[in-house]
């Protein structure tokens, strides 16, 4: 480990994330294997250049990410509920809730079958679940040094849970509880994710099964990641800047921090809390909405001191389907974004390994 460091002046600043300080950004590309990639071409330094000014813009108030509290959801409270989710929706694409409905031992028993699965020898993880992408579920790691690209630092499951039935006799055997602990965990998440859909689908004013019927009823992937303690944390990243290419994603994340979503110019740490999921709109629901909701670009920082699981749940549309601007919610306007079929959409995604969000603006339409 270690081979894979920042460029000189472009280090991570660990400070506080919440005081006023702006962190470089650290997209991919702005970060490479020394020996191989010192003297970037003039165009190149100049669009780093370019990408650094925009991310170190600063504003003066501190801002904190909402938590909406979905205790009324399903009661009188809920046209006030859906005004909320709306506004953190469009105006930051990620938010946390809190009385979500979750049994707490349902994520607790989640998060400690994924300690015990990262527990096992990474070397083990490797040989059971080669991240080979034609396999479903496979485990990804920076702790073999078999690649030659950009490591993050981290390890990851990658387990897809619909229909069960076809996945879970490949996930994990071993913690012997993993398969059913995961399968409690994942039918739970199932029933938030129809909730948030139906919330966020009356914000926009369309019919309550909208988003469930195009994007929450279809892909769901969960993917536990660990993310090591590293000695030297400036010089790497557990995750690179991104937005998730999918609808939406659901996270659950133990008590240490590393979680960053980029706001106004700079990254905000989002404050690990009891009990909470953070959710964060992905691209499919930025194209939807024509751009009125955004998909968060997020990065993953890690720490010399702990090591952090996070769990990440994906709802993605069906391979198969196009997404598009939903004509309702033109409202007179042309269409923002070319239609694209979902699978390409995410071939293109990981082929350029994306950065930022790069993908969703190979769409826009001029
Ligand atoms: O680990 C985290 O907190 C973020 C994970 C994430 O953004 C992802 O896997 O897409
Ligand atoms: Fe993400």
């Amino acid at each position: 480990m270690g081979q894979y460091i920042m460029k000189i002046g472009e280090e991570l600043i660990t400070q506080d994330a919440h005081t006023n300080t702006s962190k470089p950004n650290l997209m991919e590309s702005s970060i490479t294997q020394v020996a191989v990639d010192e003297h970037p071409t003039t165009a190149e330094a100049e669009a780093e250049a370019e990408e650094e000014e925009k991310h170190h813009r600063c504003i003066g108030d501190e801002i904190e990410i909402p938590v909406i509290d979905l205790e009324g959801l399903d009661g009188e409270g809920r046209a006030q509920l859906v005004k909320s989710i709306g506004e953190a929706c469009e105006d930051w694409g990620f938010f946390q809730v809190i009385n979500h409905g979750i049994p707490t031992s349902v994520t607790q028993s989640m998060m400690q079958v994924c300690q015990e699965f990262f527990d096992i020898p990474t070397e083990e993880n490797v040989k059971q679940y080669p991240d080979d992408n034609l396999k479903p579920v496979r485990f990804g790691t920076s702790r073999t040094l078999s690649k030659d690209t950009l490591l993050e630092w981290r390890d990851y499951l990658r387990c897809p849970c619909r229909p069960l039935s076809d996945f879970i006799d490949l996930w994990p055997a071993k913690p012997s509880t993993f398969r059913e602990v995961t399968m409690e965990y994942s039918k739970e998440l199932a029933v938030l994710a129809k909730r948030l859909c139906s919330a966020i689908s009356e914000s926009l004013g369309v019919e309550s099964e909208c988003l469930h019927e195009l994007i929450g009823k279809h892909q769901q992937i969960i993917m536990p990641t660990y993310y090591p303690p590293c000695p030297n944390p400036e010089l790497t990243i557990g995750l690179c800047a991104h937005t998730d290419p999918g609808g939406i994603t659901i996270l659950l994340q133990d008590e240490v921090e590393g979680l960053e979503v980029f706001k106004k110019g700079r990254w905000i740490g989002v404050k690990p809390l009891p009990d909470v999921f953070v959710v964060n709109l992905a691209d499919q629901i930025q194209i939807l909405t024509n751009g009125r909701y955004k998909g968060a670009e997020h990065r993953a920082i890690v720490n010399a001191e702990r090591a952090r699981i996070s769990i990440p749940t994906f709802f993605h549309p069906l391979d198969d389907a196009k997404i598009a601007p939903i004509p309702e919610l033109l409202g007179g306007q042309l269409p923002m974004y070319r239609d694209s079929i979902f699978r390409d959409y995410l071939r293109e995604f990981f082929t350029n390994k994306s950065t930022g969000k790069g993908t969703v603006d190979s769409l826009k339409l001029d």
